[in-house]
């Protein structure tokens, strides 16, 4: 089955998120491909929602944050957006708070993972508040910078405003926190959609285009097993884990209990629980250039000596 595109728009309030997102569906229009949007605001009432076609697929989270206070809805909206459409892709535009990898965490649900496959994150700055930090706090210039610093591309939007050597600066501070994402300069969110979605990446002609790199930075893995394996083997799988994998969720089997187990990682530390029904057997890894072969391969491993026993 083909995997939905997952698109997820992350960016401070007020940086262009409603503007890309309807510049982008009006393109995703045009080549005959099938969209739903997931919108997350923190009020009670969705003032974006407007910008949205009328027949596009649409959940709204209100009132709270999918990285924080509403994660769990963010996966149930995912699924039924999911189960009652047939997809090409799927962009969640998130609060202006929102941290991406906590975003990208709860789109990663171990029920459906296999399902999805998560294309970027794409993080729009406002370059005037970008250059003017000097009155937010700590924590949310600490956010902008992660919003930067996860993206795969980043937007600096807005540049309509700036001089050309405010633009030379701004450039140059986001390359310093993410040499590996595509930056690229816009006025009111105008991009193509090819350079979003990876098709033909843009040479640098002027300073309109800055391409760095086209790697996918923050990056997923699925991996769905065919029998139960031992715990202590995979516990030590678990040790050679990096740093820079951040999550592991999932359901597994092991060889000494016939329960299914929901088994949690994060910041080094393993949780399992046991779950009360069965469930397919899947693991998804976030952390930062993942290499899916060599997981791939360890994971082969674990199963097959569990088959030779
Ligand atoms: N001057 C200028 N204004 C822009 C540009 N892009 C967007 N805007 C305006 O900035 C305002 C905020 O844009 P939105 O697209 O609503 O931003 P957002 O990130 O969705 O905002 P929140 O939903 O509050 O997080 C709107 O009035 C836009 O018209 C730009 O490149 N230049």
């Amino acid at each position: 089955m083909k995997k939905i595109e997952v698109y997820i728009l992350s960016g401070f309030l007020g940086a262009g998120k409603t503007t890309l997102l309807t510049n982008i569906l009006q393109q995703e229009k045009e080549r005959n491909r099938k969209i739903a949007v997931i919108m997350n605001e923190l009020g009670e009432v969705s003032i974006d929602s407007n910008a949205i076609p009328e027949n596009t697929p649409l959940a709204e989270l209100l009132n709270g944050c999918v990285c924080c206070t509403i994660q769990g809805q963010l996966e149930v909206q995912l699924h039924n957006i999911i189960e009652e459409n047939e997809l090409d892709a799927i962009y969640i535009e998130t609060t202006g708070v929102a941290h991406p990898i906590e975003v990208l965490d709860a789109c990663m649900s171990p029920l459906f993972a296999d399902r999805l496959q998560i294309k970027s994150i794409i993080t729009l700055i406002d370059s005037n508040r970008w250059l003017d930090q000097s009155n937010l706090s700590i924590q949310l210039k600490k956010l902008l910078q992660e919003q930067v610093i996860h993206a795969d591309i980043v937007l600096i939007n807005k540049v309509d405003q700036l001089s050309e050597s405010e633009k030379a600066n701004i450039v140059m501070n986001i390359q310093q926190l993410n040499s590996k994402g595509k930056i690229i300069l816009t006025e009111y969110a105008d991009i193509n959609l090819e350079q979003l979605q990876g098709g033909t990446v843009q040479e640098k002609k002027s300073h309109e285009q800055v391409h760095v790199h086209n790697h996918l930075h923050i990056r997923t893995y699925v991996h769905s097993f065919s029998r139960s394996v031992d715990l202590n083997e995979f516990e030590n799988f678990l040790k050679t884990m990096p740093d820079t994998i951040y999550r592991i969720k999932g359901y597994m089997k092991f060889r000494h209990s016939d329960n299914t187990y929901l088994f949690q990682y994060s910041y080094g530390m393993p949780l399992y629980l046991k779950e009360p029904v069965t469930m397919k057997n899947i693991l998804v890894f976030i952390g930062e250039n993942l290499d899916h072969e060599v997981l791939k391969a360890a994971l082969n491993r674990l199963e097959r000596k569990e088959a030779d026993i």
